[in-house]
């Protein structure tokens, strides 16, 4: 069985794409995982699948698979590398704003030009039975307990679950231990991502993220979103804002409760390929 992709990033958070435009793409967990084996694979944080609409009101549907092989709700890198792709393959003009369904519901995509996207991402759920989070009710601060110490958190779901710890300097050696902690965190009963921000100044902020599924990325797109929408939430940024990863820079804009969260960032093409399955000659 011979799977054509296309190998694609967005600021180093790296996916493959399957056009699976004509129907539902069905996958085992164990072809996923071999796929993104960086060494025996092509190697990936997410697969992400194009397929047909599921509601009458998007144009596409999109799949998202972490390297792990669990599926996820949203990804906000991906969506930008979606969109990049179908404008590549002539179904989304430049210019032109297209609703496009996640798992987790539809977003609004725009290519700005052939390589930069701005989706509307829909509004932060602080809401801790629907990130889902262990809460009794919502506050803009939760303290975990991680292996008997305090860790204080924000959890906000952008279709997708996030814990974000705010610290002006979080060392290396403490996020090494806390990242894979708080991906796994009881609280968080499907898992969470967890992004260790640093504010540089009220617009501009240093995030790196341990994901679900994935493990340490070069960015998250929704984790950027999360980290935004958790200090928005308490006051403590504007409402434009530059969000740097290790892999790049994506820009955010949320005004605040009641309103959709904007991201913008690049897509980037990296080359074609076909996977051809180790376990068949055929
Ligand atoms: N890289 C993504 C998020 C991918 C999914 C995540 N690991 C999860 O399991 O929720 C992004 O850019 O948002």
């Amino acid at each position: 069985m011979a799977i054509r992709f296309t190998k694609m990033h967005g600021s180093g958070n790296d996916f493959v794409v399957i056009d699976s435009r004509d129907g539902a793409l069905a996958l085992d967990v164990a072809v996923i995982r071999a796929m993104a084996d960086r060494h025996t694979g092509i190697g990936f944080d997410q697969l992400l699948s194009v397929e047909p609409a599921r509601d009458g009101s998007s144009a596409f549907y999109y799949g998202i698979w972490n390297g792990d092989g669990s599926p996820s709700g949203q990804c906000g890198n991906g969506v930008r590398c979606v969109a990049a792709w179908l404008h590549r393959a002539g179904a989304l003009p430049l210019g032109e704003t297209v609703r496009i369904q996640s798992p987790s519901g539809p977003v609004a995509v725009r290519m700005l030009d052939a390589h930069q996207v701005t989706v509307d991402m829909g509004e932060p759920i602080f809401d801790p039975a629907r990130i889902p989070f262990d809460a009794p009710h919502v506050t803009n601060r939760y303290v975990l307990d991680v292996d008997g110490q305090p860790v204080e958190i924000g959890a906000v779901s952008m279709g997708n679950p996030h814990a974000v710890v705010v610290e002006d300097a979080v060392s290396s050696k403490a996020m090494a231990r806390l990242g894979p902690a708080l991906t796994a965190h009881p609280r968080f009963r499907e898992g969470a991502n967890a992004g260790f921000v640093q504010k540089l100044s009220r617009q501009h902020l240093r995030l790196f993220v341990h994901e679900r599924g994935a493990g340490w990325t070069q960015a998250c797109g929704t984790g950027a979103c999360a980290a935004m929408a958790v200090l928005r939430h308490r006051g403590e940024v504007d409402e434009r804002v530059q969000v740097d990863l290790p892999g790049g820079s994506l820009h955010i804009e949320w005004s605040g409760p009641g309103q959709t969260l904007w991201m913008t960032g690049p897509a980037a093409f990296v080359f074609e390929g076909e996977w051809l399955d180790p376990q068949r000659d055929d």
